[in-house]
């Protein structure tokens, strides 16, 4: 469609340009194929005809809110109108039934509240500003009137806004669904309070997101006959495992090692914790706080969310005492054994973290060494037990604090 456009002089065209993507532009003179364009900037460019995009002169300055009634609808045409809406503060934009969303970067509380749900409970799709609500309601209703479950898929790239988005669907949802609050615990409670315990141990801060979710998740909510949520199942998947052991600066670990650091006294005792300065799997990188985040008060508000969600104290015990024991097992060092190629825990510091790691972990200490530092082959007709070096027991010990996470994350 784009290629079939010719240009002339006096044509307004966009160009791509090596500093702000895509530049506006008049055609001054034609050659062939070679177009001589005079751009805003003051430039003078000349470029091949395949690479010239045609410029509508009567798109409006505030742009459409859906890309559908665009003239062109090409890469520069549809960057320039969600630039020209995101300027004016309006943040989503529609493309016939897909809702484009464009990270503000900043809260804009208005846009979440319960009046504005109300605006969009049962609106004609398209007849309010582009909005997930708006999504969400569509589905409901496509799920109420044709009795067919429905999906909505959140896709983009790290940082774009996925898991916000994510949160205002459910948001949503949970509001359409939910039933007069006479519980303490209801399902929609329980379904929103998922998100801040799923992004206590599966997000952390990487260099594009302070709160980058590390796995996928498929959420699904169950609606009874008269459409009221009656259960809900979250499925993740793929969580970065490596990060446990590994962090570049300056990125940090899960979010629940940090909290946990700044839990109340009596804890901090219970866990054996210090300063997070203090752990190998954290201080590889020099940050350690985020900005305006308190994580003591994280850590309770992670606690309040498990009690809703329905984990009991007890599991919520058995959960940090798991994730003291890997801060505490990443904190053991090794150094050559008596035997040959053997290896041992380095000092009184080493057994230290290793013994706590044992008691928190409720296991044996002379098992939890043996683990780290040798190797049990079984084969058909024996089982042979093989020494390991000390590069081979950190690996080993990296190894364990890995699986144990990810199991804890899929649990
Ligand atoms: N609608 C929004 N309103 C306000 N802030 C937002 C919005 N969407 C995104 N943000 C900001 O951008 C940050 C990154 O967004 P989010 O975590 O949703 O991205 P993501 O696509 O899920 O990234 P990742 O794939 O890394 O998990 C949020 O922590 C928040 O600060």
């Amino acid at each position: 469609m784009v290629a079939s456009v010719t240009f002339g002089v006096g044509s307004l065209v966009w160009v791509e340009d090596p500093d702000v993507a895509w530049i506006d532009g008049e055609v001054i003179s034609v050659n062939g194929e070679d177009i001589k364009v005079l751009c805003t900037s003051g430039k003078t460019v000349v470029v091949k005809s395949s690479n010239v995009y045609a410029k509508d002169s009567e798109a409006p300055p505030c742009g459409v809110d859906d890309m559908t009634k665009l003239a062109y609808l090409h890469e520069p045409g549809v960057l320039q109108n969600l630039k020209s809406r995101y300027d004016i503060n309006e943040i989503y934009t529609y493309t016939g039934n897909i809702l484009i969303a464009v990270n503000p970067f900043q809260r804009l509380p208005h846009l979440y509240n319960s009046h504005m749900m109300s605006q969009y409970k049962g609106a004609a799709f398209g007849e309010l500003s582009p909005h997930p609500f708006a999504v969400a309601d569509a589905a409901y209703r496509l799920m109420m009137n044709e009795g067919v479950s429905q999906s909505i898929l959140v896709s983009g790239e790290s940082g774009a806004g996925k898991t916000e988005s994510t949160k205002s669907l459910m948001q949503y949802l949970a509001f359409m669904g939910g039933r007069s609050a006479t519980e303490e615990r209801t399902v929609e409670q329980q379904v929103l309070d998922s998100n801040p315990v799923l992004e206590a141990f599966g997000n952390a801060k990487t260099l594009r997101n302070n709160n980058s979710s590390r796995f996928g998740k498929f959420v699904e909510i169950q609606f009874d006959q008269r459409g009221r949520i009656s259960g809900a199942a979250i499925r993740t998947y793929l969580l970065e495992r490596s990060r446990v052991c590994q962090v570049s600066d300056p990125e940090r670990n899960y979010h629940c090692f940090y909290m946990l650091c700044a839990a109340p006294p009596e804890e901090i005792k219970k866990y054996k914790l210090e300063n997070p300065r203090s752990f190998h799997y954290l201080n590889q990188s020099n940050c350690f706080e985020l900005n305006g985040v308190d994580e003591s008060k994280e850590y309770l508000a992670t606690r309040k969310a498990m009690d809703t969600v329905g984990i009991s104290s007890e599991d919520q015990d058995a959960i940090f005492r798991v994730i003291a024991a890997i801060l505490h097992l990443g904190n053991i060092e090794f150094v050559k054994g008596k035997e040959f190629d053997s290896s041992m825990p380095k000092d009184e510091k080493s057994w230290f973290h290793l013994r706590a790691a044992a008691e928190l972990f409720m296991c044996d200490e002379k098992s939890l060494v043996d683990s780290l530092c040798k190797r049990v082959i079984v084969t058909r007709d024996e089982t042979i037990t093989k020494e390991l070096d000390p590069e081979a027991a950190t690996a080993s010990r990296d190894a364990l604090a890995k699986t144990v996470y990810s199991r804890l994350f899929d649990w």
